[in-house]
């Protein structure tokens, strides 16, 4: 295209300031909300709490900007560290050389405590340069070792051995000498922060940041510099360390080389994990919750409520609970529970409405059943619509759609949702009557491998069979008793039968096939297993249009001569018109159409793909 004064280059407008209309627009529009939220929870926590529980408060306030930084250069640049205590320490011995001998007036003391963390954090990312994962995780123990090691010797020579004293600070005449005046210092920092963050997440850097830990190699492809970049989250995460550092050490009186610990170090990045890694809001909750932890057990189990074993034991209590929440929340416990707590809703709705519309006596059952399903994924994508369709035992339909239409997303609901596609069902219910057993199951509330078990085989689009595995083992691992469905068995005979391609290459790795041989031993193994259901994404995906045509046979034998049920989700019309019995035709997640899969639908098949379906008349075909 030729560029006007008016069309920046794609490097300009992904180089340039944050995305208008992107997370940027976002930002500014969401900021209200964020400052009437903090300011209520900030001024009822204010108001609720004693002098004690404010003192309280403004730690888990100043862990809290750690866990923040953290969060960042860990959970969006991917940069493992274990130095946040060490920079704590280095940020208050800053702001007692700054305030104390300096005699400089706090504000100033914060911002060149900001200056001098800036610095500290490029060099600290120099080990990044050469080092990553577990190694440079090491580095920065180092560092930390470093810091604490250089103030204690620096704290013996100037016999400052309970660390250096800092004197009351002070903001434009107004001392902070009490946690109530600290309270609404630290508030405001912590938000500024926090809203600081959120904007650097919406600017080119944020974006580089999280290509890093995701593509290293497709960042550095796409002509980001990963040094540099790796450099300012390094730089910008300690800066706020130190301020952070500063802020303790002012509200505490003295900096020392104690002060934190190596273990608060570990505490910062449980504070992250229990945030799920990655998430603002997920920092703070977590520095809530490990801070909460100690003062709670120690209410219930110290030493005025217990005695013996656990109120000697308090601090390795603390770690085993610190270590469980990790734990849980690693296994994505909360998600889970979440989760399932919906899908029981979903059945209790599904069941009323099933009391409340009996089915027809006599009716014969479809062997599936997709009634108003719709899908939506983590990040909000409502991916499928309040589709319905049906299928019948021996029956093939073939859902057919341009890219992002949601046919994958329609077959997951069939399926299951493979685990970390973050996808599920909002509504709707998907029956599955096997002609079996004769009481229909809603697949919705298992997974997919209970849905396996149940005789519903899916072939994904890739990584559909095992590279190192020959055809053979292929076969007789899908064959094993045990496998797929009980009770039901198909010999490798038949298997073969249908499939004459494969026999010729028994002996051969799966990564040695070509696309179509890959095709053909992903749906055998499906057979294999015994499927009753057969569902399949994406099957002519990188065939030729040869090999596809000899696809097609092979799919109808599935459904017609093995009576099994067919699902294809398809980019090509032709293979879905001459291996389904019916199509049903999807755009943005909804059902346009369903009809018998016949010539006639071609054309206006292709209307749809062209882009031309609004200016068409409504075809004869049923509507959904
Ligand atoms: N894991 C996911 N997380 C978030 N959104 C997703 C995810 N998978 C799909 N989507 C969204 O759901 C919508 C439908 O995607 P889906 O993959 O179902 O379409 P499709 O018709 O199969 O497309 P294609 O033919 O390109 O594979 C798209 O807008 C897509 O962005």
């Amino acid at each position: 295209m030729r560029r006007t004064a008016t069309t920046p280059t794609a490097d300009e407008t992904s180089v340039a300031r944050p995305v208008p209309g992107g997370r940027f627009r976002s930002w500014t529009s969401t900021f209200p909300r964020r400052l009437t939220l903090a300011a209520v929870v900030l001024v009822a926590v204010f108001v609720i709490a004693g002098e004690h529980q404010q003192s309280i408060a403004i730690t888990v306030m100043i862990y809290a900007m750690c866990a923040m930084a953290l969060t960042v250069l860990m959970g969006w640049a991917g940069q493992p560290s274990i130095m946040s205590a060490g920079l704590l320490i280095a940020g208050g011995y800053c702001a007692a050389l700054l305030g104390t001998w300096a005699e400089l007036p706090f504000l100033l003391v914060l911002v060149l405590v900001l200056v001098a963390g800036f610095v500290f954090g490029l060099l600290a990312a120099l080990p990044a340069r050469r080092l990553g994962g577990i190694y440079l995780l090491l580095s920065t123990l180092a560092i930390f070792y470093l810091i604490t090691n250089v103030g204690n010797y620096v704290q013996t020579v100037e016999k400052a051995y309970a660390g250096f004293t800092l004197p009351y600070a002070s903001i434009f005449g107004f001392d902070l000498d009490s946690p109530s005046r600290w309270f609404p210092v630290c508030a405001v920092v912590l938000f500024c922060v926090y809203e600081y963050f959120r904007y650097l997440r919406s600017t080119r850097i944020g974006r580089a940041w999280i290509l890093l830990k995701e593509h290293p190699d497709a960042a550095r492809v796409a002509g980001i510099r990963v040094q540099a970049y790796i450099g300012t989250a390094f730089a910008t995460t300690t800066a706020f360390h130190f301020v952070a550092g500063a802020l303790l050490a002012n509200f505490i009186g003295s900096a020392s080389y104690d002060s934190v610990t190596l273990l608060d170090s570990v505490n910062f990045i449980v504070m992250i994990v229990l945030g799920t890694i990655g998430s603002l809001p997920g920092a703070i909750i977590g520095a809530v919750i490990i801070s909460a932890v100690p003062p709670l057990i120690n209410t219930f189990f110290g030493s005025g409520n217990a005695s013996g074993f656990v109120s000697d034991n308090l601090l390795a209590i603390e770690l085993i609970v610190f270590a469980l929440i990790g734990i849980v929340v690693l296994l994505d416990g909360p998600r889970r529970l979440v989760a399932a707590l919906r899908r029981r809703r979903r059945a209790e709705r599904t069941a009323v409405r099933r009391k409340a519309a009996p089915a027809e006596p006599g009716a014969d059952p479809a062997l599936l059943a997709v009634r108003d399903v719709s899908v939506t994924y983590a990040a909000g994508e409502r991916a499928v619509l309040d589709v319905s369709m049906e299928l019948a035992a021996g029956s093939a339909t073939a859902v057919i759609g341009r890219n992002g239409a949601g046919k994958s997303s329609l077959l997951f609901a069939i399926v299951g949702f493979p685990p970390g596609s973050g996808g599920r069902i909002t509504s709707g219910s998907v029956v599955w009557t096997p002609p079996s057993s004769s009481a229909p199951t809603d697949l919705t509330s298992l997974s997919i491998t209970e849905r396996c078990a149940r005789g519903v085989v899916f072939v994904p689009a890739e990584g559909k069979v095992f590279d190192e595995l020959s055809v053979e083992e292929h076969l007789r691992e899908a064959l094993a008793p045990g496998q797929g469905r009980p009770g039901s068995a198909t010999s490798m005979a038949e298997i073969l039968d249908i499939f004459p391609a494969l026999a010729g290459r028994l002996r051969s790795s799966a990564g040695h096939l070509s696309g179509g041989e890959r095709q053909q031993l992903a749906l055998a193994a499906a057979i294999a297993r015994s499927a009753e259901l057969v569902v399949i994404d994406e099957a002519s995906l990188g065939l030729s249009p040869v090999v596809i045509s000899s696809l097609a046979p092979v799919l109808r034998r599935v459904s017609t001569e093995f009576a099994r049920g067919l699902v294809i989700a398809e980019q090509d019309p032709r293979l879905a018109i001459a291996a389904a019995d019916n199509v049903v035709l999807m755009d943005s997640g909804r059902v346009l159409h369903e009809s018998a899969a016949d010539a006639q639908l071609m054309h206006r098949i292709e209307n749809v793909y062209l882009g031309r379906l609004a200016a068409e008349p409504t075809p004869p075909v049923s509507q959904h």
